[in-house]
């Protein structure tokens, strides 16, 4: 990925690039200072800065977004890394850094309920989610005509016992073939092999349809019905080898009373689900999230 051109009001000639900076490390005094120190040498500009101090974990993380000038996106990339690889060392720090606005390329997993698929292609067209959708992959034949119809490649993929090992060395193998950096589970039914979520570690998210932790595992809504809560939700989650037990990135909540069943709760969950679902992929691809355990810290 190359990062994004701008210019700069000052220098209206100049070629400027526009990256985001995400660096997490051990608290101490002066880390800003290094950091926008380092911009200095670059001759950059912050354009949005975040930060959180946990006192709890005395561990300190930082979102920049900054544009830099130079002559290449090659020359700007590997000067900023080199220096970056530097800093890492003296303080121990874990960064990354990623071109701002770069369409983040993306694969959807689906089974047979589709309304977060929908509502991911919805925002896809129209520009609110900065993802490209390289692929959508169900283990059901159902959603062919419609994604083929926005013109996205389909793969089916039928899953059972004896050939869920082949099903997902098929799903790595279109990852790869896809150039894809994250999987969308949008109500995708098939429990990953915990070989495949850690492969996937970091760059997998699901939703699942209640407010975890409660209900976890299969049927959430049967289960909110028998317990008669007041109250449903939605939970995005990157994805781990405990089930719906990944760290939580969003979470949407609605009321309900005695008169919904489990089906009436289903269908008023949907939004939920496609708000939750979405609000997670957008703060990923803005690279917004840092997971810390299993916990996030989320700098909107
Ligand atoms: N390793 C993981 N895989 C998946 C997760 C996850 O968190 N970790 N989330 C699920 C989605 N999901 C709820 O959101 C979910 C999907 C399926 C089931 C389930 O029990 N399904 C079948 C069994 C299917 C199988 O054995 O693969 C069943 O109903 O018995 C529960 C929750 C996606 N995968």
């Amino acid at each position: 990925m190359t990062a994004t051109l701008s210019t700069t009001p000052e220098t209206p000639n100049a070629t400027t690039y526009e990256y985001v900076l995400n660096f997490a490390c051990a608290q101490r005094p002066g880390l800003l200072h290094a950091l926008t120190g380092l911009l200095v040498e670059f001759e950059g500009n912050i354009i949005e800065l975040k930060q959180f101090d946990d006192p709890r974990s005395d561990r300190y993380f930082l979102r920049m977004h900054f544009s830099v000038p130079g002559d290449s996106p090659e020359t700007v990339d590997a000067g900023l890394r080199e220096r970056l690889t530097r800093l890492e060392t003296d303080l121990g720090a874990e960064w990354s850094l990623n071109p701002h606005a770069a369409r983040r390329r993306v694969l959807i997993m689906a089974s047979k309920s589709d309304h977060c698929l929908n509502d991911l292609l919805y925002r896809s067209r129209v520009g609110s989610l900065p993802i490209e959708i390289a692929a959508v992959v169900s283990n059901h034949p159902d959603h062919r005509e419609l994604i083929e119809w926005h013109g996205i490649p389909y793969f089916h993929v039928p899953v059972d016992p004896q050939n869920k090992q082949v099903a997902e060395g098929r799903l790595l193998e279109l990852v790869e073939e896809y150039d894809v950096e994250l999987v969308i589970l949008a109500r995708y039914m098939q429990i990953l092999s915990d070989a495949l979520t850690a492969e996937l570690s970091g760059k997998a998210i699901n939703i699942h349809h209640s407010f975890l932790p409660s209900f976890k595992g299969s049927k959430p809504y049967h289960q909110a019905f028998e317990r008669g809560v007041k109250t449903i939700g939605a939970t995005a989650h990157y994805v781990n080898e405990e089930l719906d037990e990944g760290p939580i990135i969003s979470q949407q909540v609605m009321q309900v009373d005695h008169a919904f069943g489990p089906e009436d709760l289903a269908a008023a969950g949907r939004d939920s689900e496609c708000k939750a679902l979405a609000d997670a992929v957008k703060l990923h691809c803005e690279s917004r999230v840092f997971v810390d355990g299993n916990r996030t810290i989320i700098l909107r």
